[in-house]
């Protein structure tokens, strides 16, 4: 078996220092450091996180990975890999800064499945000892519970609804737990949200036959909140679930009730200084004052809560503050947001810094 007997799907596992995210620091980053700050840019490339698959030209590197694990497993660790499916047509419906390579009206649904999903699940089912462990879609859910007033979610509501439920189905694999994304709690925490998306996520749940594989559901990807804080920031003002944990607490009997006896992990990449930058809640993109969180763990103090993990790549810009860029997006402009940023996932140095000296606990 590949999942401890907890049921917990990184339990007894280590973590594997994402290549890709290693050799971004090594190459881009700590070769124009302040030697001050090498040693903690080094420890940052030994923290485990997920691996983004945001194009198709990306998915060989999970294989590679993949194999990586196989033989470094062989030779007595215990390896899981950690990867981000991300690549729905119409992707990041409600911003500008994500959007990806597939259009719906470009054949975008049929390409999703049979040139992402199957592929993965191709490559996956080559490698049945190694633990898969999958965030899904990160983005996509939420903004079909706050969105639909976006003519372009709207029109993506069915199309992201029908390939999850693909997507589910496919990577159902003995040997893949998944996290459906689930926004964060200053998103779907309020209490006009927290209902509806109890609602649909349990529908979608259930679409796809209640699936072993699906283990719950990840949230704050990409963003920036605490998991746990005594004192709620005044941006929370309104909504009692301020921080993660309090959101999840009253997000899972929602979901159990609706028969999606959701786990869940909880990005704490970004979240080590409280508070950010943040002059409102919905502040998301480079915010700044953000620093490196909590070292990916199982110890999270709530049997809810499998992990706490780094989904987004530190140091990877949320999107460009070029205003003449086609995907600048107004949020990469706001006062709290960091500039001069690059594009959406390419390296961003200054902010990769920032995420040092901020960084809780201490990194060296
Ligand atoms: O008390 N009240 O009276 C009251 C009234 C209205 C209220 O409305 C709520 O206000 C919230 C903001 O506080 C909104 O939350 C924001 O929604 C945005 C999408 O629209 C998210 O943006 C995404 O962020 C991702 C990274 O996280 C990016 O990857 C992605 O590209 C990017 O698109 C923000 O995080 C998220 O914080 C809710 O929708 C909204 O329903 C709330 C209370
Ligand atoms: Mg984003």
């Amino acid at each position: 078996a590949t999942t401890a007997a907890t049921g917990n799907p990184f339990a007894g596992k280590d973590w594997y220092a994402n290549p890709y995210y290693s050799s971004e620091i090594h190459t881009l980053a700590i070769p124009s450091l302040p030697a001050s700050l090498k040693p903690a840019a080094s420890a940052v490339a030994k923290v485990g996180s997920f691996v983004w698959m945001d194009t198709r030209a990306k998915i060989p590197l999970l294989e590679t990975y993949l194999a990586d694990i196989k033989s470094k497993n062989a030779a007595g660790s215990k390896l899981m890999a950690t990867f981000v499916v991300y690549d729905l047509p119409d992707r990041d419906c409600a911003a500008l800064a994500s959007n990806g390579e597939l259009a719906i009206d470009k054949d975008g649904a049929n390409i999703y499945k049979t040139e992402y999903i199957d592929k993965i699940a191709a490559i996956i089912k080559k490698y049945p000892n190694i633990k898969v462990n999958l965030a899904m879609e990160p983005d996509s859910l939420a903004n079909m519970i706050t969105n639909m007033g976006v003519a372009k979610c709207a029109r993506a509501a069915p199309y992201y609804e029908e390939l999850t439920v693909y997507a589910l189905k496919t990577l159902n694999l003995p040997n893949v737990d998944m996290y459906l994304d689930g926004g964060h709690a200053g998103w779907l925490g309020w209490d006009a949200n927290i209902g509806p998306a109890a609602k649909l996520y349990s529908k979608v749940y259930k679409a796809a036959g209640s699936p072993r594989g699906v283990r719950g559901i990840v949230t704050n990807v990409s963003n920036y909140n605490p998991y746990r804080i005594s004192t709620c920031s005044s941006i929370t003002q309104g909504n009692k679930n301020c921080d993660e944990e309090r959101f999840i607490n009253s997000f899972a009997p929602l979901l159990r009730a609706e028969g999606f006896p959701a786990h869940f992990i909880v990005d704490v990449g970004r979240s080590g200084k409280q508070p950010t930058g943040q002059q409102a809640w919905g502040d998301w993109c480079n915010v700044s004052g953000a620093g490196f969180g909590l070292r990916p763990t199982t110890n999270t103090g709530n049997d809810l809560v499998d992990a706490l993990v780094w989904v987004k790549p530190g140091g990877e810009s949320d999107g460009t503050s070029d205003q003449s860029a086609v995907r600048y997006d107004g949020f990469c402009g706001k006062p709290s947001a960091f500039k001069p940023a690059p594009e959406a996932g390419t390296w961003f140095q200054a902010y990769f810094e920032m995420l040092l000296k901020n960084a809780n606990p201490a990194l060296v």
